[in-house]
């Protein structure tokens, strides 16, 4: 009942919280980015990159943002990982695609991935920000030039946008983090996953109100008053 009535009040008065899954295949810089993310929003240090592992489970990050909070979550992109990611996809409010930008070999499985991903019916709607990561190695290509290699102009349906970042000097990750919860905040996607939010709390609301009513019946009947 406390817990009910607890999130409930949470619900009610809490800044608007926003699930962001961090996509890519393996080794394009989603845990860096993750870190750098906490580095960069938070009180609290993230690691440095020579102490972050390949992902096998999942990692988050808490931050907050242009007075939203943001929920990340990252998985791992190894080619036996990526049947997990569509575990997340019910509750994400956004895709932030992390691609290596320094790497023209693994374009095509990053491209691949990415359509996959995209196709998938519990994704409908939700902004995708591709962020083009390395830029701080020389032969990274642009953002333009990753946005075109993953067609992204030809996502009708949704909000997307490509943005050049390091997740080793942090440029770049601030504005696509504006650009982020911006998306998040006039999508109807967010509308419905809000709309199902506020059913979940009707039925929680029905749940208290029959445990008040039986907690009535109760004391009539035990005549404690
Ligand atoms: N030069 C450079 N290297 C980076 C950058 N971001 C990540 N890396 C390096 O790229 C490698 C992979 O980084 P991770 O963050 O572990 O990649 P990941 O996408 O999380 O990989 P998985 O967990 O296996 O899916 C590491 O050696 C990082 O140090 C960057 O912005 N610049
Ligand atoms: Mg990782």
């Amino acid at each position: 009942m406390f817990s009910l009535l607890y999130g409930l009040w949470k619900y009610l008065f809490s800044k608007a919280e926003f699930h962001v899954l961090i996509l890519g295949i393996d080794k394009a810089g989603k845990t860096t980015l993750l870190e750098k993310l906490k580095t960069l929003y938070s009180d609290f240090e993230g690691l440095p990159p020579d102490r972050i592992v390949p992902t096998v489970g999942l990692n988050i990050g808490r931050i907050e943002a242009h007075k939203s909070k943001l929920i990340f979550w990252d998985l791992g992109g190894q080619l036996g990982l990526r049947t997990i990611w569509e575990k997340y996809y019910e509750e994400a409010h956004a895709i932030l695609y992390v691609v290596d930008a320094a790497s023209e070999s693994r374009l095509e499985d990053t491209k691949s991935a990415f359509e996959k991903v995209l196709r998938h019916q519990d994704l409908q709607g939700a902004p995708v920000l591709i962020f083009a990561n390395k830029q701080d190695l020389e032969g990274a290509v642009s953002a333009k030039e990753i946005g075109t290699a993953l067609n992204l102009k030809e996502l009708e349906e949704r909000e997307s946008m490509a943005m050049a970042i390091s997740a080793y000097d942090g440029s770049g990750i601030r504005e696509g983090v504006t650009w982020l919860v911006d998306a998040m905040r006039t999508c109807k996607r967010t509308q419905e996953l809000k709309q199902r939010a506020d059913a979940a709390v009707t039925m929680n609301m029905h749940v208290i109100k029959d445990d008040t009513s039986v907690w009535r019946k109760e004391r009539i009947k035990n005549r404690v008053w």
